[in-house]
């Protein structure tokens, strides 16, 4: 049983930590980094930051987190993904080739998506846009996107809790169409291709988050 102040890690291997930390603690979680597989055993739910994800697939197996993530999702701990976050999460990885061949990202197949990443275009590498996100109310989100992924396929248990409209295709890239999906959940997981813990005056993705956590 979850607590009233749940017990939230943030996968603290590289990428925006201490911004998922502050954001939880606003978002009335109690946030804790997780760097070993002791410290993924005393917490309720998972935060997943944004980063490159080949690096943090990499740094994972490194630092023997890869199984015991994998096999915590695979309990029904709750997690959620910013960007590369969301590219870990998802169970298959698009423009996913590494220079010899192999896949670049190893997935931890919590999510059943499709995700493309670097999907917005290349002579634009970031972009700012309001969100509207189902289960946040309050109004539109400030949706902060750097080198995002999105997700091109969802499978049948796969909720879209938010999409954008993209038709500048110097910004989005030719693939882009009107109502690219940008934030998912199924279950207790959810992932965002934008990063909400960059808009410090906002918690309430996180704090969405935590709810789920104490829910589960
Ligand atoms: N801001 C980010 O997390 C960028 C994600 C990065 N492009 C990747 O695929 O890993």
């Amino acid at each position: 049983m979850t607590t009233a102040q749940p017990v939230i890690g943030v996968l603290a291997l590289q990428g925006g930590v201490a911004e998922h930390l502050a954001a939880l603690e606003r978002g009335g979680a109690r946030p804790r980094p997780v760097r070993r597989p002791e410290e993924l055993a005393g917490v309720h739910g998972l935060v997943l930051p944004g980063g490159e994800s080949t690096t943090m697939s990499r740094l994972l197996e490194t630092f023997e987190l890869f199984e015991p993530v994998a096999e915590r999702l695979s309990e029904g701990m709750p997690a959620y993904g910013s960007c590369a976050g969301m590219v870990l999460l998802g169970n298959r990885v698009l423009d996913n080739e590494a220079p010899d061949g192999s896949p670049a990202v190893r997935t931890l197949d919590a999510l059943d998506v499709a995700v493309r990443r670097n999907a917005f275009g290349r002579q634009v590498d970031s972009f700012e846009t309001e969100v509207d996100v189902e289960g946040v109310d309050g109004g539109p989100v400030h949706a902060v996107f750097i080198r995002a992924p999105w997700v091109e396929k969802t499978g049948s248990g796969v909720r879209v809790l938010a999409t954008v409209d993209t038709p500048d295709p110097h910004v989005a890239g030719e693939r882009a169409s009107a109502g690219t999906i940008v934030a998912v959940r199924q279950g207790p997981v959810l992932a965002t291709a934008f990063h909400p813990e960059l808009v410090t005056t906002d918690e309430r993705v996180h704090r969405y988050f935590v709810q789920t956590v104490r829910a589960a």
